[in-house]
C-alpha cells in the first residue's frame, strides 16, 4: 500500500480474468461506488497503436501495410486475425506494446495523488507484470461456456475468434495461482457488489 502526498493510503488492485469474464463490469462498479481511478491496459495499448504513436510504427514495420484501413490507421480486426494465428507474430506484437503499456501504467499510478483506490485492468497479468506494482490481484471468474455465450451475444465474436483468444490466455488454474482474491461473475444469485464490498472491507 502506497502513502501518497497528502498522507492518503492508496491501494492498487490488479483486475484480471479471461476475455468476457466481466472485468470491465467490476471496474465500473469500483469507479461508481468507490471512486476508484481506472486504468485499462488494453485501452492504453490501443492508444499507443494510433497513427503517430509509439507502437504504430513498430507494428507497421513488422506486419506491413495490409493491416491499415483507408484512413491509414491500424485495423485491429485485421491485425488480430493475423497475430492470433501465429505464436511468433503475437509475441512480436506484444513486444511492440507491452513494455510501453507497463511504463505508462506505472506513471499513471504514480500520478494519483488523491485517490484511495486504483484499479488496473488486464486479461494478461503475467505480461503486464501486475505483481510488481499491485497490492492485490483480483481474478474475475466465469466458466468458459458462459464467457463464450456473452461474447457471441454482445460482441458478435464467432467460435473461431473466441477459441483463438482463449488459447492465448492463461488457464483458470494459472489465473488463480497468481491472484490474491477471486470474484465469481456467473450466477445471478451471487451478487458481484456484495463480493466487492467484502473484499474491500478486508474480510
Ligand atoms: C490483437 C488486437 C489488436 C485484436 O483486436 P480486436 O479488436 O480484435 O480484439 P480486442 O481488442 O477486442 O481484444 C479482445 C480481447 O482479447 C484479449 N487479448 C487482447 N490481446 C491479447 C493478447 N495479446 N493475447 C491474449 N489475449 C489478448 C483481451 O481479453 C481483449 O479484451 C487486440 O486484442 C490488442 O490490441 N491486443 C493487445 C492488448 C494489449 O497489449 N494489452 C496490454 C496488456 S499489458
Ligand atoms: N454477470 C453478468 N451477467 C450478464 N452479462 C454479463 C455479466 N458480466 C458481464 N456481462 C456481459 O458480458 C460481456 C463481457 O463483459 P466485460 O466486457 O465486462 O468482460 P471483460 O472481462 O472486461 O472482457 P475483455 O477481456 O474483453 O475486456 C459484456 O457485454 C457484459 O455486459
Amino acid at each position: 500500500m502506497k502513502q501518497n502526498k497528502d498522507d492518503i493510503c492508496m491501494k492498487v488492485i490488479g483486475l484480471t480474468g479471461g476475455v468476457g469474464s466481466g472485468k470491465s463490469l467490476v471496474a465500473d462498479l469500483l469507479e461508481r461506488k468507490y471512486q476508484a481511478y481506472l486504468i485499462n491496459m488494453d485501452q492504453i495499448a490501443h492508444n499507443l497503436m494510433k497513427k503517430g504513436n509509439l507502437s504504430y510504427q513498430l507494428i507497421l514495420e513488422y506486419f506491413g501495410m495490409e493491416i491499415l484501413n483507408e484512413a491509414g490507421e491500424i485495423d485491429r480486426k485485421k491485425l488480430g486475425s493475423i497475430a492470433y494465428k501465429d505464436e511468433e507474430r503475437l509475441s512480436r506484437l506484444n513486444s511492440f506494446t507491452h513494455p510501453y503499456v507497463i511504463q505508462y501504467t506505472k506513471k499513471q499510478i504514480e500520478e494519483q495523488k488523491e485517490k484511495r483506490l486504483v484499479c488496473v485492468e488486464t486479461a494478461l497479468p503475467l505480461q503486464a507484470g501486475l505483481e510488481d506494482y499491485c497490492d492485490e490481484i483480483w481474478y474475475v471468474f466465469a466458466p468458459e461456456e458462459v464467457r463464450r455465450e456473452r461474447l457471441k451475444k454482445t460482441r458478435n465474436y464467432d467460435d473461431k475468434k473466441i477459441e483463438m483468444i482463449f488459447k492465448n490466455q492463461i488457464t483458470e488454474e494459472e489465473y488463480k495461482r497468481l491472484s490474491t482474491h477471486v470474484l465469481e461473475n456467473y450466477q445471478v444469485s451471487v451478487s458481484l457488489e456484495k463480493q466487492i464490498e467484502i473484499l474491500l472491507a478486508g474480510k
